[in-house]
């Protein structure tokens, strides 16, 4: 199957009723999850610093779509519990999708303290600050918190360690979480999508590299933002009611790392 033969499963109104806070709604993955849970009848408040790509994604779902852009710097506590609380507040809160984040990526030695600090303050310290904001809303409606983490996770990758210990951690809070507040009805999971072909990736990374990482999937191919988004409004549906504490990888295979190969080439 190629990245055209997807076709998105769950039914037209899967998520009627339902109000999602998305961050990183003006790009990528966050725009495809976006697009998507407002097809599926969601009210969708999309998150993130520039105001003209939210709006972009409200026109591209329609005039009749639900959808808020909020501009907020999610590394700004104080205002992400405030806008936290006027959705939560307004609308209720079924859902939230802690998307936004990224990294620049260097060797361990040539991150300074206050490059360390943004990655980590934007991919784990605002995780924290806007799912703990979210929680009694999520309480009330016994909604599921998504959050965004990477392949690699649990097994390190080269240029990263800065953005992997922040998402081990929101790996761990997610695992804690889980079980803090399962008995307030409210499921917590990781995605770990592989290697995307967004315009951030392109702009971050070198393109041979990107190619050599897609050449190395046992699947063969990226992941699409499509993807990661029917998966994302699976977890927030009542399809999967009794999903928490996971890390879900949807990376064709590329988790797994270079393979143990005890029979030469043709073991493969
Ligand atoms: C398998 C798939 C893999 C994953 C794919 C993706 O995630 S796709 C991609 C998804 N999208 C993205 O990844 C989005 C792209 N990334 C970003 O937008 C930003 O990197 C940020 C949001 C992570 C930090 O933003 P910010 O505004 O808070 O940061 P700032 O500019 O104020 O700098 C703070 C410090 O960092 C330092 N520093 C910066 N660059 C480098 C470098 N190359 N080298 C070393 N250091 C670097 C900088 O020098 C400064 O330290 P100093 O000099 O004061 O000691
Ligand atoms: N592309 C890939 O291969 C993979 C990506 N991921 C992860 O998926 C997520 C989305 O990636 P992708 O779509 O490729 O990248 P993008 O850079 O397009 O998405 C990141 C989004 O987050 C928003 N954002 C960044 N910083 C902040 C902030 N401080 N406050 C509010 N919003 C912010 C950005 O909007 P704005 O600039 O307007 O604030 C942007 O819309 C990231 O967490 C990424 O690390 C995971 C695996 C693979």
């Amino acid at each position: 199957m190629t990245a055209a033969d997807f076709r998105p499963v769950l039914a037209q109104d899967a998520l009627s009723g339902h109000s999602v806070i998305v961050t990183g709604a003006g790009s990528g993955i966050g725009r495809a999850i976006a697009l998507r849970l407002l097809a599926l009848g969601a009210r969708v408040t999309g998150v993130g610093r520039r105001a003209e790509t939210l709006e972009e994604t409200g026109r591209m779902a329609g005039a009749d779509a639900a959808y808020a852009a909020e501009v907020c710097d999610v590394r700004e506590a104080d205002a992400v519990e405030a806008l936290v609380a006027r959705v939560g507040e307004a609308h209720g809160l079924t859902g939230l999708v802690n998307n936004a984040g990224g990294q620049f990526f260097a060797r361990a030695e040539d991150i300074s303290p206050r490059g360390w600090q943004a990655v980590v303050n934007l991919n784990l310290n605002a995780v924290f600050a806007i799912t703990r904001a979210a929680r009694p809303y999520l309480e009330a409606s016994r909604g599921a918190v998504v959050n965004m983490s990477l392949s690699p996770v649990e097994r390190g990758a080269i240029g990263m360690s800065h953005s992997l210990a922040a998402r081990a951690g929101v790996l761990a809070m997610t695992r804690a979480l889980a079980l803090e507040w399962g008995g307030q009805g409210i499921r917590v999971n990781c995605l770990g999508p592989g290697t995307v072909l967004t315009p951030a990736l392109a702009d971050e990374a070198h393109a041979p590299h990107v190619a050599k990482l897609v050449a190395g999937v046992p699947l063969g191919r990226a992941t699409s933002p499509e993807e990661v988004a029917e998966l994302t409004a699976f977890l927030i549906s009542p399809a999967g009611a009794l999903m928490t504490g996971q890390l879900i990888q949807i990376d064709g295979g590329a988790h797994l790392g270079v393979p143990v190969n005890m029979l030469g080439e043709d073991g493969a």
